[in-house]
């Protein structure tokens, strides 16, 4: 039964969706790196929010880890690379958090055009400060977005209700898009010139660390005020003191710190600012859907391989699983063989699909017949990592999808580019479930793939077969399956038998000294 670890406080739907699902489950919020790297062993899945740093050190400790699921949007405290090597799936929950952070920014951008905490503090001390809190509407005002994706497109939406002119910079952002939302897509100069308000909505990357720079804050406009519900780091924290200081800033409300806990910070205290503790998230509501979210596409991932919002992986449904699984079965085979075969040679590779593989989502099959090939690397391999292996060897993998159908009613076809010329496996599913090589190297030889076997390639002579039967009873190998293919009577064959021993080098070496043996080679599936 595999075995969850829910490591950030998360809605209990989580793991009673997890139980649900034959998952046992663990919940202990609030360890130390040390208590969660000495436990993190245990688990095949970890559900964690924005406290649980998923660092390369951690995934080093996850012995049995596969997936990564994140209750919210931001995957920043997650190492993807060092996820992807290891082979562990990561995914988040996209949209279930999307309405109720829109909120929480239109919620701080009242607060700071009408320094509601700061007045809120004054009056409940006793103090009747009518005249201190002078505010401003937002009605008529410029509303700055910086990204426009899911949250910023509900920000615009609700800013627009408010009778706010929204302007938005996103270099992804389409002109069609910007005419849907009802947004003027703009350069991010001319934001910061004409913004009364800048709020921002990006995941922090390289391109958008600092992107309100001590440069940029002054090429705001004056008396501006600033929301950041997105993440710390996208904001000079002590630039934007200092011009909140100067008053060039007019007020500032940060949900996002550069770090997090933030139990000091540069700007506390500073006039003008207005801080909440990463609250971005949280609502009853959006709590909810991310628990639910993440626990069932972590359990349809380990229950069934189904694979959702993944950012290191193609997407593959619970309905898709069980149909492609035969394929990536006899992709990954088709794989290991042509990697057994030609070993490290391999420059590019062709994976071609017809009949009625062709229907079906090319990517987990990609993924497998890679995953298979890259064997020759790392016995760690696994769909995850494989395609990232794969670029990082600099092997160009091309997918070719035939619509004719041929001899088989669907077929999958492997073709590796070696400084020998183009070598190719082909094979196909019986009865929609076996896996089943039927072709190899150009000729047709049909078996299936399993445990230990011997690939020989030799000239068709009479008395072969018999002479290699004897070299292995000598050795008290006995043989399981034997199957053989061949391009021309008396031309060049081939042979795969299983064995149900281990065939050590020696014996190896004895059926390669059999006359007409071109090749020898032991397979293990
Ligand atoms: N405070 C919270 O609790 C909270 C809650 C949810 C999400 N968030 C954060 O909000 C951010 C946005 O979430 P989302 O769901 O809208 O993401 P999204 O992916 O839907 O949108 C992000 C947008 O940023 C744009 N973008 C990317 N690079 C850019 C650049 N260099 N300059 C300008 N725009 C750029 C993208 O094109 C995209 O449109 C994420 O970082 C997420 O982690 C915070
Ligand atoms: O990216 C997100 O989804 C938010 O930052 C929410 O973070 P949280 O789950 O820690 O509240």
């Amino acid at each position: 039964m595999p075995k969850v670890l829910i490591s950030d406080s998360m809605d209990p739907k989580a793991a009673e969706i997890f139980r649900a699902n034959g998952i046992e489950v663990d919940e202990k919020p609030g360890l130390s790196k040390d208590e969660l790297k000495a436990i993190i062993g245990d688990y095949d899945g970890l559900a964690i929010r924005s406290a649980t740093k998923v660092t390369k050190e951690l995934l080093e400790a996850a012995t049995n880890l596969k997936v990564v699921g994140r209750a919210g949007i931001g995957v920043d405290n997650v190492d993807i690379p060092a996820a992807s090597a290891k082979g562990v799936v990561v995914m988040n929950t996209p949209f279930g958090n999307s309405i109720t952070t829109a909120e929480h920014a239109i919620a701080l951008m009242f607060a700071v055009a009408r320094e509601l905490p700061q007045a809120d503090v004054s009056t409940q001390s006793g103090k009747w400060e009518k005249n201190r809190f002078m505010g401003v509407e937002l009605t008529g005002k410029t509303l700055g977005l910086i990204g426009a994706g899911n949250i910023g497109s509900i920000v615009a939406e609700r800013a627009l209700g408010l009778r706010m002119r929204v302007i938005a910079y996103d270099p992804f952002l389409t002109p069609e898009r910007a005419i849907d939302l009802g947004v003027e897509k703009v350069a991010l100069a001319d934001l910061l010139a004409r913004a009364d308000f800048i709020t921002l909505h990006t995941p922090l990357t390289d391109q958008t660390r600092n992107v309100l720079s001590r440069e940029n804050l002054a090429r705001t406009k004056k008396g501006v005020r600033i929301v950041n519900c997105a993440r710390g780091g996208l904001i000079d924290e002590v630039a934007l003191k200092e011009a909140l200081e100067s008053g060039h800033v007019a007020g500032a409300a940060l949900d996002v710190f550069v770090e997090e806990p933030a139990k000091a910070n540069p700007l506390f205290g500073t006039p003008g600012f207005i801080a909440t503790p990463h609250l971005g998230a949280s609502t009853t509501e959006a709590q909810v859907n991310v628990a639910i979210q993440v626990a069932e596409q972590m359990s349809d991932y380990l229950m069934t391989g189904g694979v959702t919002n993944a950012l290191n992986m193609p997407s593959l449904s619970a309905e898709e699983a069980p149909k492609l699984k035969p394929y990536m079965e006899l992709a990954q085979q088709l794989g290991s063989l042509i990697g057994q075969l030609v070993g490290r040679h391999i420059t590019n590779v062709a994976i071609e699909v017809e009949g009625a593989a062709a229907d079906l989502n090319p990517k987990p099959i990609t993924g497998a017949v890679l995953a298979g090939l890259m064997r020759v690397y790392s016995d760690t391999v696994n769909m995850v990592n494989a395609p990232f292996l794969a670029k990082a060897r600099g092997l160009d993998v091309r997918e070719v999808r035939h619509d004719r159908e041929g001899d088989y009613h669907t077929l999958v076809r492997v073709t590796a580019n070696t400084p020998d010329g183009p070598k190719s496996v082909a094979g196909t599913l019986f009865g929609n479930a076996k896996p089943r090589l039927v072709e190899m190297l150009g000729m047709g030889i049909e078996t299936e793939l399993f445990g230990e076997m011997i690939y020989i390639a030799n000239d068709d002579a009479p008395g072969f077969i018999g002479r290699l039967g004897s070299t292995l009873g000598e050795a008290a190998i006995n043989i399981g399956t034997f199957q053989l293919g061949r391009r021309s009577a008396g031309g060049e064959a081939v042979l795969l038998l299983s064995v149900d021993h281990h065939v050590d080098r020696g014996l190896l070496e004895r059926i390669k000294a059999l006359p007409g043996v071109r090749e020898v080679k032991p397979l293990r599936f």
